[in-house]
């Protein structure tokens, strides 16, 4: 695989006893075949591009520095993959490199990510056949750099909120864009600081002297020859970050810009040459671009944690410490159930948030090919379920990682573990496209008009099953413990009502009353999401051909997270599913069960997982086994070890101290 000549033999013993065919699995994440060979040579192709390598470790670099080596690597890496048959379809592809492929050369985030991930899809999905025909060129072509520009310093989460004014002047035929106050300032978009030169501006706007809502607009913020900002425009980076600090986001301030007419996009709302504001078939349709993000993510989210799932396994089979038995020599922390239970709850996670993606992924093709002929009769769902889906997996993955990264002690603290990077792009997705509170909330909204009205989408259907809360259940195994998770979405979501019933009977507004039962909202809505991803890896594993070894696998995986979150969460079952002790103590066991058996296959199958060492990025993780050696190797790089005494420190601070006689 890797081509290593060393192998560590712990490693060795694992591989030798796989009992299923890895290449299944691979296929199984990647979409086939044919997906797995693509991505194969494409992987090949960057890590063989000796343009496409650091000169210098990126995390040793100046801020300004890392921006520039990045953005260097990314333009390169765009202008080589480029090609003149790349139509729009190809440009989901191309965003995922940033997850994907990419992710090789693109360590700590890509400022053209913003214009592949949301300026082009928007422009695809909110333009009208005329404006796509005079901007796509451009945009694809890279003449046209953009970027999403929604967030305001003082408002993100609430849009109707924003402040930035785009108020149409109908003697000229020209919207006047406006930041009235600091807190109007556009924040954090994507690439906004010194990369793009264009941006969809998301502005109230003003018509006849009426406020219309949030709309999308083309605004260019850059002089495409000289790049520098056009007149009116105020624009920057915001400084480091968590992490993502090459994505160069910014912040833009408008003082009475003006932008023709026709660069509102105005596939779905338009203002006439006289102003007159025509309606959107729904308000929502302008929300588009941050849908589809809410769907990538749930993908983007299960490939993070297969890294940090296949770092954590390998290390826990070559590190020793400790004692098992009383005089032996020290075992693979692998054996031990602590590190077990740490390690294969993500593991089943990521089959599961994998099936979830493909599901949310389908229903935002089929919404999106309605939405196209007039038939918006799948978005509630579709928001529904991709707010669901990524708040729920952004924020176990963020868990799940921080754990993951303790399964590795000491070790797994280092940058070289490549832990830091990765948990600073999952938790980032807990906050960006739809803080998940925020979204949870979204969520609970729509189950509870569910269980009300008796209407809604197909995956909200079983709420309005009025045998749900009295089906007994006798046996608990993969699909019945999935119909627990409905009655307890559905066990909270009626709580809930009852509280906001009780609080309006006691005259309490019904936003008081919102706000007062909003725990109980946002744990129906998390219980929701997790009967979905059991939903989907239940019916996936049903519905695939697989071998009988990997069926078995993917049957296990299945039980062991359905059985970990109904343990973690067993509380909400004795309150909703009539969940016995003694049915509890035999999940517990059955758990303790389930970890012995995974261990057995742990290692194969994240080999299976096909991450090259190149994509992996962690001296712990790496297909040999060769932790310590990656480890000082990785130590002997830092810029302090060039010499045996840091002089200019040692003279000016140290020696100075030492001689002070305190
Ligand atoms: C991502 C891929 C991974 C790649 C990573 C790789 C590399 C990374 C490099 C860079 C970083 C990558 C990506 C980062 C990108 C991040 C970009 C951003 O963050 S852009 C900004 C995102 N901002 C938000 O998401 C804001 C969140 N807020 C909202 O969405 C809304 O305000 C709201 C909370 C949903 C409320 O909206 P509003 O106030 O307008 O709504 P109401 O008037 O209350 O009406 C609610 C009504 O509408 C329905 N609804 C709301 N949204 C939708 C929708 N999208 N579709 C359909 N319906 C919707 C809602 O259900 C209510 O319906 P009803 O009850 O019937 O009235
Ligand atoms: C890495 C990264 C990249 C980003 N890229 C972009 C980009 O390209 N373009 C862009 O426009 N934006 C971008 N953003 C901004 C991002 O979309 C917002 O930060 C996000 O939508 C959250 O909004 P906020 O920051 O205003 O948080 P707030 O809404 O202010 O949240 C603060 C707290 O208030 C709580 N809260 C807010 N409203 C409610 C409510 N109704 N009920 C209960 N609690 C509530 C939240 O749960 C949270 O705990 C990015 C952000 C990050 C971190």
């Amino acid at each position: 695989m890797s081509g290593a000549v060393y192998e560590n033999p712990d490693l060795k013993r694992e591989r030798s006893q796989c009992l299923f065919d890895k290449e299944e699995i691979t296929n199984l994440i990647d979409g086939g075949k044919e997906k797995t060979k693509e991505r194969r040579d494409l992987e090949e192709f960057i890590v063989c591009d000796e343009d496409l390598k650091d000169s210098v470790p990126i995390e040793y670099l100046s801020h300004a520095d890392k921006y520039s080596a990045e953005l260097r690597k990314a333009c390169l890496l765009f202008k080589k993959l480029s090609n003149p048959s790349n139509g729009p379809a190809e440009v989901s592809t191309v965003a995922l490199l940033s997850t994907g492929a990419g992710a090789i050369t693109l360590k700590e985030g890509n400022p053209l990510a913003l214009h592949y991930i949301m300026f082009l899809p928007s422009l695809m999905s909110m333009c009208t056949p005329e404006q796509q025909e005079k901007w796509l060129p451009k945009a694809t072509s890279l003449q046209m750099i953009g970027t999403y520009a929604q967030t305001e310093m003082g408002h993100g989460t609430f849009l109707r909120g924003l402040e930035t004014t785009a108020t149409y002047d109908p003697t000229t035929k020209e919207f006047i864009l406006e930041s009235p106050s600091i807190t109007a300032y556009k924040w954090w978009p994507g690439g906004l600081g010194q990369t793009t030169n264009y941006a969809i501006v998301m502005a109230q706007l003003f018509t006849h002297e009426k406020c219309e809502g949030i709309h999308p607009f083309l605004v260019q913020l850059r002089d495409e020859e000289t790049h520098e900002p056009l007149p009116g425009i105020s624009v920057g980076e915001i400084g480091p970050k968590l992490g993502f600090n090459t994505v160069n986001n910014g912040y833009l301030g408008f003082e009475k810009v003006r932008i023709p007419r026709d660069h509102l996009l105005m596939k779905h709302s338009q203002v006439l040459e006289d102003g007159t504001y025509i309606k959107p078939a729904s308000t929502k349709l302008g929300y588009g671009a941050m849908v589809f993000v809410r769907v990538l993510v749930v993908r983007d989210v299960a490939v993070q944690l297969r890294k940090a799932v296949t770092i954590a396994t390998r290390y826990s089979c070559v590190r020793h410490q400790s004692e098992l038995k009383p005089g032996d020599p020290e075992p693979q922390i692998l054996d031990y159930v602590a590190q077990q239970n740490k390690l294969f709850p993500p593991l089943a996670a990521t089959f599961g948030f994998h099936f979830a993606a493909n599901y949310v992924w389908d229903l935002y093709n089929s919404a999106r090919e309605g939405i196209g002929k007039g038939d918006l009769h799948l978005m509630p769902d579709l928001h529904g379920l991709s707010c669901a889906l990524k708040a729920l997996s952004s924020s176990e993955a963020s868990n799940f990682v921080e754990v993951l990264r303790q399964s590795c002690g000491g070790h797994g603290y280092m940058v070289c573990s490549n832990f830091p990077r990765i948990y600073s792009l999952v938790t980032a997705a807990e906050t960006y496209e739809g803080e998940n509170t925020v979204l949870w909330l979204q969520v609970a909204k729509y189950l509870i008009k569910t269980r009300m009205d008796k209407s809604g989408g197909k995956s909200v259907a079983y709420l309005i099953d009025s045998n749900l809360m009295n089906n007994k259940i006798v046996d608990l195994n993969n699909d019945s413990i999935t119909n627990l998770f409905q009655r307890v979405a559905a066990g909270y979501v009626d709580l809930a009502i009852k509280k906001l019933e009780g609080y309006n009977r006691q005259g309490m507004a019904p936003h008081d009353a919102w706000n007062h039962s909003a725990i109980h909202l946002i744990k129906g809505a998390q219980a929701h999401a997790r009967y979905v991803v059991a939903d989907c890896f239940v019916r996936s594993i049903k519905e695939g051909k697989f071998s009988d070894p990997v069926r078995l696998i993917l049957n296990q995986l299945c039980e062991l997270l359905l059985t970990y979150w109904l343990v973690e969460h067993s509380g909400d079952f004795f309150m909703f599913a009539d969940l016995s002790a003694n049915q509890l103590f035999k999940l517990q066991s059955k758990y303790m069960e389930l970890l012995g058996t995974i261990r057995t296959y742990a290692v194969n199958l994240v080999d299976s997982f096909d991450i090259r060492d190149e994509a992996l990025d962690s001296v712990l993780g790496c297909w040999d086994g060769n932790a310590y050696q990656r480890l000082f190797d990785e130590a002997s790089k830092s810029p302090l070890n060039k010499t045996s005494v840091h002089r200019e420190s040692f003279e000016k601070y140290l020696k100075p101290l030492m001689k002070s006689n305190l």
